[in-house]
């Protein structure tokens, strides 16, 4: 059986004087070596994306951070502050994409930035300033260039009764790195909390009506996934269901 397609929608960002789709090599490694799949990398097209074909060819699809945000009249937001870094293409490619994998059973993975635009495209609504809300912690990035210090432990998230994370590890907590300004403020209805911080913050969750594998997390898997027990647990199960959906599709 041939290995799992798995498209990685690409950032739109500007380098020198020219705008370029890209994706950081640590999701294309992840995907390649901890879900054992063919990363693709989908250009950020927006309505132009040929939404059929991408269905038609990918057996899973990762939506990966990014430090853009997403535009946030996507969830009735308040307008940006001046000099925001927004991301609209990438915008306009993903979040009508979501609800068709959905119906489509095509195994989606959210992280960080990917996390926050399931819940978007569901109906959810983000906190834009976490650490400006009242109760809530920093969960920025710590300010260095150490990448093992940047993308290292940061805060405890605490597994949900009957999540998956627990089923997974058999604990209920892990330490988790944390490169995020904004969070969950509304959860979407049809998302269910797998996991939530010190200060309430929801930072897993999965689609509860899902078909197939549909998953998302606020942190980053992705970094140095296999010295990582949740790191692979997470691309594991990714990757059976993508699996999965080829033998399927090899049977139609
Ligand atoms: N901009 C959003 C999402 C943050 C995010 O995805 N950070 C990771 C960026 C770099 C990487 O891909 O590792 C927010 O600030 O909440």
């Amino acid at each position: 059986m041939r290995q799992p397609i798995i498209g990685i929608p690409c950032d739109v960002k500007r380098i020198g004087l020219l705008p370029f789709h890209t994706v950081a090599e640590k999701y294309v490694e992840a995907v390649s070596g901890g879900v054992g799949g063919v990363p693709l990398l989908i250009p950020a097209l927006g309505s132009r994306s040929h939404v059929r074909e991408i269905l038609d060819t990918f057996d899973g699809i990762l939506l990966t951070g990014s430090l853009s945000n997403i535009e946030p009249h996507h969830y009735g937001g308040a307008p940006s502050r001046p000099g925001s870094p927004h991301d609209p293409q990438r915008d306009a490619t993903t979040l009508p994409l979501i609800d068709l994998l959905l119906q489509e059973g095509i195994p989606l993975l959210g992280i960080c930035r990917g996390f926050q635009e399931i819940n978007v495209a569901l109906g959810g609504e983000l906190f834009q300033h976490v650490h400006e809300e009242p109760g809530f912690a920093d969960h920025r990035e710590p300010e260095t260039d150490d990448l093992d210090e940047m993308y290292g432990p940061a805060h405890a998230v605490h597994f949900t009764e009957g999540s998956l994370l627990r089923q997974w590890l058999g604990c209920d907590s892990i330490e988790v790195n944390s490169l995020h300004q904004q969070g969950i403020k509304r959860l979407a209805p049809r998302l269910e909390a797998e996991a939530v911080a010190d200060d309430g913050l929801i930072e897993a969750y999965r689609v509860r009506d899902a078909r197939t594998f549909s998953y998302a997390v606020q942190w980053h898997p992705e970094w140095k996934y296999h010295d990582n027990a949740i790191s692979i647990a997470i691309f594991n199960a990714f990757g059976a269901a993508c699996r999965e959906r080829v033998a399927a599709r090899a049977k139609t």
